[in-house]
Order: C-alpha cells, then sequence, then structure tokens
C-alpha cells in the first residue's frame, strides 16, 4: 500500500513532534529492561570482581558476585543473564573436556543463580573456545576444524549445561547440523522446555577483540575463525542460515555483531518472523564506553539510542553489556 499524504501546509509532519505527550502516542518502537539479555563474565575464586581492560565498566566476577549480578538484574526487571566462563589456562586442552564437565565455571553459576534467583532466564554458550587450547570453536585436526566430531563434543556440552539447570541454550559455533544433534539430544534426555536460540548468523568479525581478552582466548587463537563463521559482506547466506537451523529446532535466532549488521536483522525478521536477538558485542560496547569516557558522546543517550535501533530493526531483543546502565535509565 502507498501512503497517502496530503500537500503542504494540510499535513505538517512536525505536528506529531510538537509536544513530548504527542511524540510519546506516536512513538512506533518501545525499549525496556524486558528487551535485555545481559552477558556477564565469571571466573574462579570468591568475593573477585576483576575489570575487563578493553571493556570499561565491565568485570569477570566469581561465582558469587555472578550471583548478586543476577539478583541486580532480576530487581531491574532484565529477564535474562548469559554465561560466559573465563577458563584457567590449565583446564584448557586439546579435547577440551572441561566444556562437558559438570563442574565447570559455567555450570557451577548456572547452579548457583538457578538457586538463589530462579526466575531469572540463564543462558549458556556452547562452544568448545573457552575450553580448548586451540582458541577455535571446534577441534582441530591437521588444521582443519572438523566439523562432525566437533558437533558430537558440543551436544555433550549443551546436555551438562541443561542438566545444571540452564533455561536456553547458545549455540556460538558455527558448525553444520549442531542445533539438530543438540535438540534431539535434549528431546532425549527429557529436557523439553530447553529453549535454543542460535547463533545462526554469526560473522568473523574484527569486532570481537574485547570479548577474546575478557575470556582470555586472545592469546590462544591460532589463525582466525573464516571457515566456520561468515563472511561480512554476505547476506542471502545469513537467511539460509537461519532458515536451517529454524527448521533444525531452534526456538530463537541471533545476528551477531549487532550495529554493523542491522539490515541482517531487519531482512532476518521480516523473511521468518521467528523471534529474533542481536548480539551489541564486545567491539561495539568498547567503541562506545570508550567515547563516553572521554567525554566524546553523550553516554545516557547514545547508549538509549544504540538499543532502540535493535527493536526498530525488528529484533525483540539484545544481548548487551550495557544492560543494567540501560536498565536503571529506562526505570528511571
Ligand atoms: N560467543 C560469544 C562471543 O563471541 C561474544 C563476542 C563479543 O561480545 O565480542
Amino acid at each position: 500500500m502507498k501512503p497517502k499524504i496530503a500537500g503542504f501546509p494540510a499535513t505538517r509532519l512536525r505536528r506529531l513532534r510538537a509536544t513530548p505527550a504527542v511524540r510519546a502516542l506516536v512513538a512506533e518502537t518501545v525499549l525496556g529492561p524486558a528487551d535485555f539479555i545481559w552477558p556477564v563474565f565469571v571466573r574462579d575464586g570468591t568475593d573477585i570482581s576483576e575489570p575487563v581492560t578493553s571493556m570499561p565498566g565491565v568485570n569477570r566476577l566469581s561465582v558469587d558476585k555472578v550471583v548478586d549480578a543476577a539478583r541486580e538484574a532480576h530487581a531491574l526487571g532484565i529477564p535474562a543473564i548469559c554465561l560466559f566462563p573465563y577458563t584457567d589456562p590449565s583446564r584448557r586442552s586439546e579435547d577440551a573436556a572441561e566444556a562437558w564437565n559438570p563442574e565447570n565455571l559455567s555450570n557451577r553459576a548456572t547452579r548457583a543463580i538457578k538457586d538463589a534467583v530462579p526466575d531469572i532466564a540463564v543462558m549458556t554458550d556452547v562452544a568448545l573456545d573457552p575450553y580448548s587450547s586451540t582458541g577455535h570453536d571446534g577441534f582441530v585436526v591437521d588444521g582443519e576444524i572438523v566439523n562432525d566430531e566437533t558437533v558430537e563434543a558440543l551436544v555433550k556440552q549443551a546436555l551438562s549445561q541443561a542438566r545444571a539447570g540452564c533455561d536456553i541454550i547458545g549455540p556460538s559455533d558455527m558448525m553444520d547440523g549442531r542445533i539438530a544433534a543438540i535438540r534431539a539430544e535434549l528431546e532425549r534426555e527429557g529436557f523439553r522446555n530447553t529453549a535454543i536460540m542460535s547463533y545462526s548468523a554469526k560473522y568473523a568479525s574484527g569486532f570481537y577483540g574485547p570479548f577474546r581478552d575478557a575470556v582470555g582466548a586472545s592469546g590462544a587463537l591460532k589463525g582466525d575463525k573464516q571457515t566456520y563463521q561468515m563472511q561480512p559482506g554476505n547476506s542471502d547466506e545469513a537467511m539460509r542460515l537461519i532458515e536451517r537451523d529454524l527448521s533444525e529446532g531452534a526456538d530463537m535466532v541471533m545476528v551477531k555483531p549487532g550495529m554493523p549488521y542491522l539490515d541482517i536483522c531487519r531482512r532476518a525478521k521480516d523473511m521468518f518472523g521467528a523471534p529474533t536477538f542481536a548480539y551489541q558485542v564486545s567491539g561495539e560496547y568498547a567503541m562506545l564506553a570508550g567515547a563516553f569516557d572521554r567525554g566524546w558522546l553523550d553516554g545516557d543517550k547514545v547508549m538509549l539510542e544504540s538499543l532502540m535501533a535493535f527493536k526498530r530493526a525488528g529484533c525483540d531483543g539484545v544481548l548487551t553489556y550495557f544492560a543494567p546502565a540501560a536498565a536503571r535509565l529506562l526505570n528511571g
């Protein structure tokens, strides 16, 4: 339908911008704390909150502090928290067996949060990079990141997370066939309500640098991730990946990074109508937080504007390190 619009002065588009009340009435997009998933970094120890240098304001937290963070998130109206472990190098290995250890950091943190704050949803990360000595998301054999052997390991990792009580499994590894394999195992083991949010359209991006510092993977990574993550110029391929993951049993899909890929979010939402999320990744956070700290950008204003953009682009929610700060602002 082509919208009809009278000529000037019958139509003055500024009329609907004249007062806060009228602007509120015609607002097309609403942003609230319920739109956020808060990614947090977990480390060993007790009573530790250790700054991540390249992400001002973000800390690696010991499990007791992660529980405090979950309490804070819940009180702010944030529905979900997403765990990323900083694994001690001594626990990284070629077979990445720590990934499915029921007592690994991520599983311990999941149990502690679900115990203390049962109403917050816990999302966990499925990929081998926090646990592998190579820093890759899959096993490396003769220089190749092998797909099918990796999927078998990812299934074990996902099952251990479901057993620890997580609500949402987030496969971020970009192997083929992992959603179907994980979904089948969850059904077999009786985890019918464990949701899967697939990192379906994950690009081989330069914006993940600070995250790799935060989880201690920067030093470990040999080579790059271009044989499994997408090339930044592709959009049709993102649609094929999303369609494939939905057909394999993903409940929700994700586009990552976020701000440079809003066209992909819009296209995905229009094409599939599935619950669609974006990850405002560490590099996006670092750019913004760095400029806020220097007074080059108005922090409160730009933070909310950046998050609103995801909603306008069709996202149902966004993973953002700004979650608590933005929720505090939105709650007034
Ligand atoms: N699998 C999780 C990530 O790679 C996060 C990236 C980021 O925040 O830069």
